[in-house]
């Protein structure tokens, strides 16, 4: 999206892609993936999905649709071109990227370096003891695929969010034996639910039919500071447990740890303070209620064995298959690793407001940290988040960067003064 908005506004802009084609980081992923936010809040610039796609769409037919974005936007894409490294020349204000593009080295000579490589960082796996004595296959939820003849096979599911759920229902479906871990609660919002409660009026059918457009939606959604969005959405929320009680009775029934996050505000708060927590339930929680998803709740992993988990509270669960449905590392990692760990360390955290809960500690930030706006590193963006959230802000990191190649100087409220220099 950054790289359609760049193109539109006439900068030049190389996007890089270490897989071969645009929408292949969709492609490798499980089967059953699919979007859990509905049609209209997912469109990308320029160019909207089809009238009649349903509401929630599957992985490939969003890589295909990339694929084809880029075509017809002319987007300048190098697809097989990895980036190995970027440092940044003070002096010159010019960065040296360095590029692996298809067993070539070439190095590129950018004024401005936009990290677009989503939220998170890479895939996280804690170290447990014993995980290199385990006899079956072991894999993190970013490489599950899903097409494993793991049929009849008892599968121990590390984690209890959005990938924990995904995989649970998806081993389910496919004949296995999916017991999940769940260390610490989670959110958990029902899709159809939150579509009819929270985004009807602005991402909807009826919302289009009454006159709304995406941009209009878009810009009223974004105009309710963060602070009174959290304050705004806990009645919400409140009505969303009333309405939904027997739901939610059934799955703590079970066990499950359910939140609505620290201050009952919700799905959209979780996600802008700690991008993780939640799950936007299309099923899975309703296999959890009735036992054909295992579950094993308020405890962690002590060990692995040979054929077993073991946990904190002494169970010890016999396993076949270990998913790690346990997240990610940080952007900042993913950056410092990209750059060096100087920049990752001037640049700071990224995401989050600073809202003092779990995963998000304080001071209060206001914006998301280091998103869409300069940064302490002259010439590095950063650049991410739902569909939702890429399409809107696209706009404003795209036009900063056009005001940089025209010269003209575009300083952010309460950013440091190195950031809103360059
Ligand atoms: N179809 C879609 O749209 C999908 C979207 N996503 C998105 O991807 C993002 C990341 O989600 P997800 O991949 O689920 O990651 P999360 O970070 O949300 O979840 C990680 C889970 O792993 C647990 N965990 C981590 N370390 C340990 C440990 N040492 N022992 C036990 N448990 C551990 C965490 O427990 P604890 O909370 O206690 O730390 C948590 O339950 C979210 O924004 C999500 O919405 C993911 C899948 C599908
Ligand atoms: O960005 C939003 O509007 C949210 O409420 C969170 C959200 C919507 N769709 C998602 C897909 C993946 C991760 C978070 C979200």
């Amino acid at each position: 999206m950054i790289g359609a908005r760049l193109a539109r506004l006439g900068v030049p802009a190389i996007i890089l892609e270490r897989r071969a084609r645009p929408g292949d980081s969709w492609r490798h992923r499980y089967a059953s993936l699919a979007t859990h936010d509905p049609v209209w809040m997912n469109h990308l610039p320029y160019i909207p999905f089809p009238s009649h796609w349903p509401t929630y769409f599957p992985k490939d037919k969003l890589a295909d649709w990339l694929e084809m974005y880029v075509k017809v936007m002319e987007l300048n894409y190098w697809g097989g071109s990895a980036c190995t490294g970027a440092a940044y020349d003070e002096g010159e204000g010019v960065w040296r990227v360095t590029v692996d593009k298809g067993g070539a080295e070439v190095t590129l000579r950018p004024r401005q370096l936009v990290l677009a490589t989503g939220v998170h960082g890479a895939p996280f796996v804690p170290d447990f003891p014993g995980a290199a004595s385990f006899k079956g296959p072991q894999v993190h939820s970013g490489n599950y695929k899903g097409d494993e003849e793991w049929e009849g096979l008892r599968c121990v599911v590390i984690g209890s969010n959005n990938s924990a759920h995904d995989i649970c229902h998806d081993l389910w479906e496919r004949g296995a034996l999916p017991t999940m871990i769940q260390r610490t609660s989670t959110h958990v919002t029902r899709s159809a639910v939150w579509q009819d409660m929270y985004l009807k009026p602005l991402y909807s059918e009826e919302a289009l039919a009454s006159g709304m457009t995406t941009d209009k939606a878009d810009m009223i959604f974004a105009s309710i500071p963060y602070r009174v969005h959290a304050v705004l959405d806990v009645p919400t929320y409140t009505a969303m447990a009333k309405r939904d009680a027997p739901f939610y009775k059934r799955l703590t029934d079970v066990g499950f740890l359910l939140d609505f996050g620290e201050d009952g505000s919700g799905l959209f708060m979780k996600w802008l303070r700690r991008g993780a927590g939640f799950y936007i339930d299309t099923g899975a929680s309703d296999l959890i209620s009735s036992g054909d998803i295992g579950l094993k709740s308020s405890v962690g992993v002590d060990s692995i064995g040979e054929a077993s988990v073991k946990l904190t509270d002494g169970t010890v669960l016999p396993a076949d298959v270990i998913v790690y449905a346990t997240g990610w590392a940080s952007l900042s990692d993913s950056l410092g690793k990209m750059t060096s760990p100087e920049v990752a360390g001037k640049v700071g955290r990224c995401w989050g407001l600073g809202s003092n809960t779990t995963g998000d500690p304080g001071p209060w930030e206001g914006e998301l940290r280091n998103m869409y706006k300069p940064t302490a590193q002259r010439g590095l963006w950063i650049f991410g988040g739902s569909f939702m959230q890429c399409r809107f802000y696209s706009q404003f990191l795209a036009l900063q960067v056009k005001a940089r190649m025209e010269g003209l100087h575009t300083p952010v409220y309460g950013g440091p003064e190195v950031a809103t220099a360059n």
